[in-house]
């Protein structure tokens, strides 16, 4: 395999090695932690570290809820390698840094790669602490110039033109369906949707959810695709799971401020609507709350992979 130019592969898969046991250096699985969701090193055994700043090439997380290392070890039995920490384009890095790791990790001879986020939810059926199974996504920043894999061909036996009508493999996500059902999880706990991606770092205006909802986004992050994409490129099988953090507010109406001073100005009383806005904190704090069942999915499809 040709190496992707300027990005050291060599170099980080020597520093990787040279600091994790022998019978761990070939993960069949990758995973990658989105926020608030790293308690998923709670199931991995075994366990050994690698800090991001000692990988060449490797960027920081500075986002609260992500930490900055590699985590090798097992998953009933299953060799894998986790990510506490994924680098989004908002942070400032450049895509072809976002998606460094997800090629390391294919170097390093992961066949599957399980990403999780924290979205917001876009469809109202979905209620916090759902996840959702991506079979499909809408990115807009893909169409509009922003694709992880513009540029020069990662290596002259990589293909240029990859499809994504099969980007979610149907076969993980089968075996994530038996998990919920084996797990005695509610039929509502875990379902399937479309997510969108855009680069945040801001959440949704009203305008924006309402926009993204009519084109058929059931929920919203500022991650993953871009892993996707070059998941896909690296011939990776992909599942990609969402917890939903937060329902995105999306009023049918306006407060309407005109009528407020009216009323105000005749001295009839005035009902001012709660004010919704959603953190990042909530969104942590849910991640902490809902990560565990999580991490018993992400468990049971990694042990079930044949
Ligand atoms: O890394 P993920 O996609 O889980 O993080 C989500 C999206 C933003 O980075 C952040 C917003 O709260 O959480
Ligand atoms: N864009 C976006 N990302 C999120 N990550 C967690 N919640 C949200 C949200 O509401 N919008």
């Amino acid at each position: 395999m040709h190496d992707v130019p300027q990005l050291p592969f060599d170099a980080a898969i020597a520093a990787i090695k040279a600091q994790v046991p022998e019978r761990l250096q070939s993960p069949r699985v990758g995973i990658v932690c989105g926020s608030g969701l790293g308690g998923i090193v709670n199931s991995i055994q075994d366990l050994h570290l690698v800090q991001y700043n000692t990988i060449p090439g490797f960027a920081e997380s500075t986002v609260p809820g992500h930490k900055s290392s590699l985590a090798f070890g097992t998953m009933g039995g299953v060799p894998v390698v986790a990510m506490l920490g994924r680098f989004h384009p908002y942070e400032g890095h450049p895509l072809r840094v976002v998606v460094y790791p997800i090629r390391v990790m294919a170097r390093l001879g992961i066949a599957n790669l399980i990403l999780t986020n924290a979205a917001g939810g876009l469809n109202p059926k979905l209620a916090v602490g759902t996840i959702v199974a991506l079979h499909d996504h809408l990115a807009l920043p893909n169409m509009t110039g922003m694709n992880a894999l513009l540029g020069p061909l990662t290596s002259p036996t990589h293909q240029r033109f990859i499809p994504l009508s099969d980007a979610y493999s149907p076969g993980l996500r089968r075996l994530l369906f038996l998990g919920a059902h084996h797990l005695g999880l509610d039929p509502d706990a875990v379902t399937e949707g479309t997510y969108a991606w855009v680069s945040g770092p801001t959440y949704e205006s009203p305008a924006e959810g309402r926009f993204l909802r009519l084109v058929g986004a059931d929920v919203v992050g500022m991650s993953t695709v871009p892993e996707v994409l070059a998941a896909r490129e690296e011939g990776l099988d992909v599942m990609a799971l969402s917890l939903v953090t937060n329902a995105v507010v999306i009023p049918e109406t306006y407060r309407d401020i005109r009528a407020e001073v009216a009323a105000e100005l005749a001295g009839k009383p005035v009902d001012l609507p709660p004010a919704q806005v959603v953190s990042h904190e909530e969104v942590l704090e849910i991640g902490k709350a809902k990560g565990e069942v999580m991490m018993k999915l992400v468990e049971y499809v990694v042990s079930a992979i044949p």
